[in-house]
């Protein structure tokens, strides 16, 4: 891909997005400037309509921001057409859900093929091995109904991970969980983002998870603040 900038993982400079027709506009995104590197987890905490959800929809290329640049695998957003965002979205950004969204007729291990049907990466992962490495080869040919809820978790985690991605953006990822089973997949996705060098941004509701990760960001009326214990401010 052209346009490459020298930095991989998220970048994202003074951007804002304003929602509305111009009566009454909301700026979900008000001036934000954040930079995300490869192997690092950052969590976004904050109230609901504070802009969480929006923030991942910027960084996953699924909305152009009103103002500023996104940079995603080094790429810069605003130089890509339609087809090549959506390119840039199925071969370097991962998604996982609130609860896992997994495909009701697929077994475990289906699922986790199932992006490399369609996209172009140049070093995918094994799926077999891969679901090896979330805890689940014992599962691989369950459907999602015979999973419990972390159990599917890991698979949509596996699936997001299969294309080697160099952005994972997770939305709630333990919302569905007990105390338990929330500890262990977060734990499982830093484990997966330290070791495979993938940026990771985590919006969550769960304060007990937050040790797992490397920078807490705190998400108000459409600005961020590092509330990582003994940080300064981020942006
Ligand atoms: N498509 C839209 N049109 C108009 N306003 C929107 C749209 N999407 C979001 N908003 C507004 O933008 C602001 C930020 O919304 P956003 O969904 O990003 O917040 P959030 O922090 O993810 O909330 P929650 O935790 O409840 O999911 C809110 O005021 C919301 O009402």
């Amino acid at each position: 891909m052209t346009d490459q900038t020298s930095t991989s993982g998220l970048i994202l400079e003074d951007v804002t997005l304003v929602h509305g027709d111009g009566e009454e506009d909301v700026r979900a995104l008000d001036a934000i400037s954040l930079t995300v590197e490869p192997g690092e987890l950052v969590a976004v905490v904050g109230p609901s309509g504070s802009g969480k959800s929006s923030l991942l929809a910027v960084a996953g290329a699924l909305t152009a921001p009103t103002s500023g640049r996104v940079s995603v695998a080094g790429v810069d957003l605003a130089a890509l057409d339609r087809r090549r965002l959506t390119r840039l979205r199925r071969d370097h950004i991962g998604f996982v859900f609130q609860s896992a969204n997994l495909i009701p007729a697929l077994t475990a291990l289906d699922q986790v093929r199932l992006p490399l049907t369609f996209a172009d990466t140049g070093r995918p992962r094994d799926p077999a091995s891969l679901l090896d490495e979330v805890g689940m080869s014992h599962r691989a040919n369950k459907r999602p109904h015979q999973l419990s809820g972390g159990e599917r978790q890991r698979v949509g985690i596996a699936r997001a991970l299969v294309t080697n991605p160099q952005l994972l953006l997770v939305d709630e990822p333990t919302a569905a969980l007990d105390r338990q089973r929330s500890q262990e997949i977060v734990g499982l996705l830093a484990r997966e983002t330290h070791t495979r060098g993938v940026a990771t941004v985590m919006v969550t509701h769960d304060h007990a998870v937050l040790h797992h990760c490397d920078r807490v960001l705190e998400m108000t009326d459409g600005r961020l603040a590092d509330h990582t214990p003994t940080a300064g401010v981020d942006s």
